[in-house]
């Protein structure tokens, strides 16, 4: 460990010096407990098989253990039924938490569930588990070896990451939204720019919660450990978090890069295939046309990406010849949209509902596309064969442009609806 005297730390650094109990700075090696281990469903098998085959442990703390069905569910074939089905006799026997077929995608569902909280080190068999970084938990995905000695110790090591630090100013221009933000701080590190750093977003007091589980959850797509977004304003403590001043990063730390993006000159974003940094202005790539459109998943399946999809496709119909999926994220998100009228906007739309999940994203079920069919998705990864056939092409984007594509068959902004609804 560095013997050097105490000098400003960023966020990663301070939350894993508080964590492990010593001073620790990038490339120091830290041994933390860990407070929650999440695993989903395509990775339990291998999670329960290191566990019982290789480790022969039982969970540490099971309460600190989740489960979550939602990769391919309800199950598409036997052989995912029979996953899920040892899944769930393996919580039953061990006391682990299982979140079952359609309460929702595994980091929506750990956020809803307060499971993950500023200053908590999150662990997930997952690669998006940066997205708990939006309420300062160091959220990190892992493989089912590791994931296995947490869940069987209690504890992880981790090499401190260095940081790179992002500051938002500025406001969002009507109809740009924390996904642009997003997709254009990812096209300014490029896909590996933050290789095994820390993303530390600074944004004051702008995004909400689920905006902010969007900008973390981008974070992996530059190859991050990590997206830290700073705790501002009133934000996070009107969720009723607890943020513990040791989670805040000091005046004076060391990043690796620094960047700016300024709020107000951004435009609607849309990364094109099959590269999630391969981001244009969505007005470069209007007019392409489009079979699917899906609005949905970890990145963008919250009750507020519902609504701007809904007020976009109200008293509109969605284009002959394009499929509108909408999949919330959660049984949560579900409810929000039936009570709220939500969802009675999108079906007289002509979309098609899904349950709760991840829904057609990784293409293993629910709306794989076809050899040459093109996908505006609100999802995060756009690569080659993701959502189905390899030469099928994605374009990711915000839910309000996925709406307007919907609706007018081809790419598309929400200004270019011309007319008022019907
Ligand atoms: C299945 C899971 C391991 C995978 C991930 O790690 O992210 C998936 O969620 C994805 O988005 O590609
Ligand atoms: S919604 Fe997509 S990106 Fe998110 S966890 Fe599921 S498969 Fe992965």
């Amino acid at each position: 460990m560095t013997s050097q005297a105490s000098r400003p730390q960023t966020m990663a650094e301070k939350i894993l010096s508080r964590r492990s109990g010593q001073v620790v700075y990038a490339g120091d090696l830290a041994v933390v407990d860990v407070d929650q281990v999440m695993v989903v469903d395509s990775i339990a098998q291998s999670f329960i098989e290191r566990m019982q085959r290789d480790l022969g442990a039982l969970p540490k703390h099971p309460e600190r253990v989740s489960i979550v069905i939602d990769h391919v569910a309800p199950a598409s074939t036997v052989s995912v039924a029979q996953a899920q089905k040892e899944a769930r006799e393996y919580a039953a026997e061990t006391g682990v938490r299982l979140f079952d077929v359609g309460r929702g995608i595994c980091h929506q569902v750990l956020m809803e569930e307060g499971l993950a909280r500023p200053g908590w080190i999150v662990l997930g068999s997952d690669s998006h588990s940066t997205t708990y970084g939006a309420v300062a938990a160091f959220g990190t995905g892992m493989g089912a070896t590791d994931i296995a000695l947490a869940a069987a110790s209690g504890k992880t090591w981790l090499r401190v990451p260095e940081s790179v630090k992002v500051t938002f100013t500025g406001e969002l221009q009507p109809g740009v939204t924390a996904k642009d933000a997003a997709l254009e701080m990812i096209r300014r590190l490029g896909a590996d720019g933050a290789t095994y750093q820390s993303i530390e977003m600074h944004a004051g007091d702008r995004f909400t919660r689920g905006e902010r589980m969007t900008l973390a959850n981008l974070c992996v797509e530059a190859g991050a450990k990590v997206g830290l977004v700073v705790p501002g304003g009133e934000i996070l403590t009107e969720y009723g978090y607890d943020i513990p001043d040791w989670v805040y990063p000091e005046a004076g730390a060391a990043y690796v890069q620094e960047i700016h993006i300024d709020l107000s000159a951004l435009n609607p974003r849309m990364s094109a295939p099959s590269e999630v940094d391969n981001v244009h202005d969505v007005a470069e790539l209007r007019g392409l046309k489009v079979n699917q459109v899906f609005i949905g998943t970890c990145t963008n399946g919250r009750i507020e990406d519902l609504h701007a999809a809904a007020d976009v496709l109200r008293g509109r119909q969605v284009a002959p010849g394009t499929r509108l999926l909408v999949i919330p994220a959660s049984s949560q998100v579900l409810e929000e949209a039936l009570t709220d009228g939500t969802l009675l906007t999108l079906q007289r739309a002509g979309a098609v509902l899904g349950t709760p999940g991840c829904g057609p994203c990784m293409g293993r079920h629910q709306g794989v596309l076809a050899p040459g069919e093109v996908c505006v998705s609100t999802s995060n990864r756009n690569f080659i064969g993701r959502m189905g056939d390899k030469d099928a092409k994605i374009y990711l984007a915000s839910p309000a442009v996925a709406a307007a594509t919907a609706v007018m068959g081809r790419i598309a902004l929400p200004q270019d609806l011309t007319g008022a609804p019907a």
